[in-house]
């Protein structure tokens, strides 16, 4: 009867999140689960303000004066921002579906060329912001 040796794996293990790297492939992702999140909320905060503007004329004012400062403009770009990221990856998303951008290399390619037309869509959005 020969010993059993037990071989402990050395498997590379890596607990220091600060050197963790992701591909760009999975932060396509992230943002794309934290962008519908944010627009799912953002559909309550924009319906309050559309009930508010369309309850009378003083309602109309007071949600034009919301609008109006810095803040609620940013955090309106902000909506629409993760708005269109979240158009732009659903699309790449469903062209995925179809069995396109699959392989490392080309969904690699797909996720940058889709931060660049949402950085594109980003920036218009600021433009119909301010
Ligand atoms: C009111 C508008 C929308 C809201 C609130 C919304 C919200 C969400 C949420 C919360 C998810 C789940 C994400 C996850 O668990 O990873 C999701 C997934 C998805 N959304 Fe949207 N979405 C909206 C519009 C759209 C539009 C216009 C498209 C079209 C391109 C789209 C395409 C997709 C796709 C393809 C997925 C699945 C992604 C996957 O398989 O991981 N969504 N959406």
């Amino acid at each position: 009867m020969g010993n059993i040796v037990k071989e402990r794996k050395s498997r590379p293990v890596n607990l220091d999140l600060k050197t963790i790297r992701f591909p760009i492939t999975a932060i396509a992702s992230i943002l794309h689960r934290i962008s519908g999140v944010i627009t799912f909320v953002s559909i309550a905060i924009l319906l309050w303000l559309l009930s508010l503007s369309l309850s009378s004329p003083d309602g109309f004012q007071s949600a034009a004066a919301i609008l109006d400062t810095f803040f609620v403009k940013l955090v309106l770009w902000g909506i629409l921002t993760a708005l269109a990221y979240h158009i732009v990856g659903g699309i790449r998303h469903l062209i995925q579906d179809l069995g396109y951008f699959e392989e490392l290399e080309s969904g690699a390619k797909s996720a940058q060329v889709s931060f660049v037309i949402a950085g594109v869509l980003a920036v218009l959005a600021g433009v119909l912001v301010w």
